[in-house]
C-alpha cells in the first residue's frame, strides 16, 4: 500500500483586497484545517504605519515574515495541513516561506475591483490608497514556484471549489 500524500500548507497570497482572508478562512473551514491570519502577526508598528498610509518596506516585513514562516514550518514538520494568509508580494519573501509541502495560491484581481473592495470593507486598518504600492511591489509567481492562480472575481465559494479541485485537497478526518 502506498502512503497517502501529505496534504500541504496553503499560503493564500495577493495584494490587499484580493480576498485572502475571506477565501482562506472558508477553505480552512471546508477542509477542517488549521487557519491563521497573517495580518494578525504584524507587529503593532507595521499596522500603525499602514494605517497612516505609508507602505511597508523590506525591513518592516522581514520580522513579520519570519513569524509567518514559523507557523508554516511548525505545520509542515509535523505533517499537519493548514491555510495561512500572507501577501507574499516578493519572490524573496516567498523563498523564506516555501518548502516541499507549501503551495502558494495567488488571488488575482483587477485593480479597480480590489480598490472598491478595500473602500467598502468596514473596520480594516489598510487604506485603499496603499493598493497602488501593493501592486507595484507584487512580483508574479515564477513557473518554478509551486502555485495556483485563481481569478478573484468569482464568489468566495467558487474560488474555494476551484482550489480544492485543482490541488486535490482532502478534508481532515475528525
Ligand atoms: N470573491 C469575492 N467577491 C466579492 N467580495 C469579496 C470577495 N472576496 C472578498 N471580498 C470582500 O472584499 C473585501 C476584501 O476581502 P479580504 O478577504 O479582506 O481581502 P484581503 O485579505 O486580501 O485584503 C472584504 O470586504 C470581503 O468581504
Ligand atoms: O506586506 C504588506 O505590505 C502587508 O502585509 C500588506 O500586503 C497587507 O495587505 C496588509 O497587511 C493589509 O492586510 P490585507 O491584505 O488583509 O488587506
Amino acid at each position: 500500500m502506498t502512503a497517502p500524500t501529505q496534504q500541504p500548507v496553503i499560503v493564500m497570497m495577493g495584494v490587499s483586497g484580493s480576498g485572502k482572508s475571506t477565501v482562506a478562512r472558508l477553505l480552512a473551514e471546508r477542509l477542517g484545517w488549521d487557519f491563521a491570519e497573517g495580518d494578525a502577526m504584524h507587529p503593532a508598528a507595521n499596522v500603525e504605519k499602514m494605517a497612516a498610509g505609508v507602505p511597508l518596506d523590506d525591513a518592516d516585513r522581514w520580522p513579520w515574515l519570519r513569524v509567518v514562516a514559523d507557523w508554516i514550518s511548525s505545520h509542515t514538520s509535523s505533517g499537519q495541513p493548514g491555510v495561512i494568509t500572507c501577501s507574499a508580494l516578493k519572490r524573496s519573501y516567498r523563498d523564506l516561506l516555501r518548502g516541499p509541502d507549501v503551495v502558494f495560491v495567488h488571488l488575482v484581481g483587477a485593480a479597480d475591483v480590489l480598490g472598491h473592495r478595500m473602500e467598502s470593507r468596514p473596520g480594516h486598518f489598510m487604506p485603499a490608497s496603499l493598493l497602488e504600492s501593493q501592486l507595484a511591489t507584487l512580483e508574479p509567481l515564477g513557473d518554478d514556484e509551486r502555485h495556483l492562480l485563481v481569478d478573484s472575481g468569482h464568489t468566495p465559494d467558487q474560488e474555494v471549489d476551484e482550489i480544492v479541485d485543482a490541488l486535490g485537497l482532502v478534508p481532515s478526518v475528525v
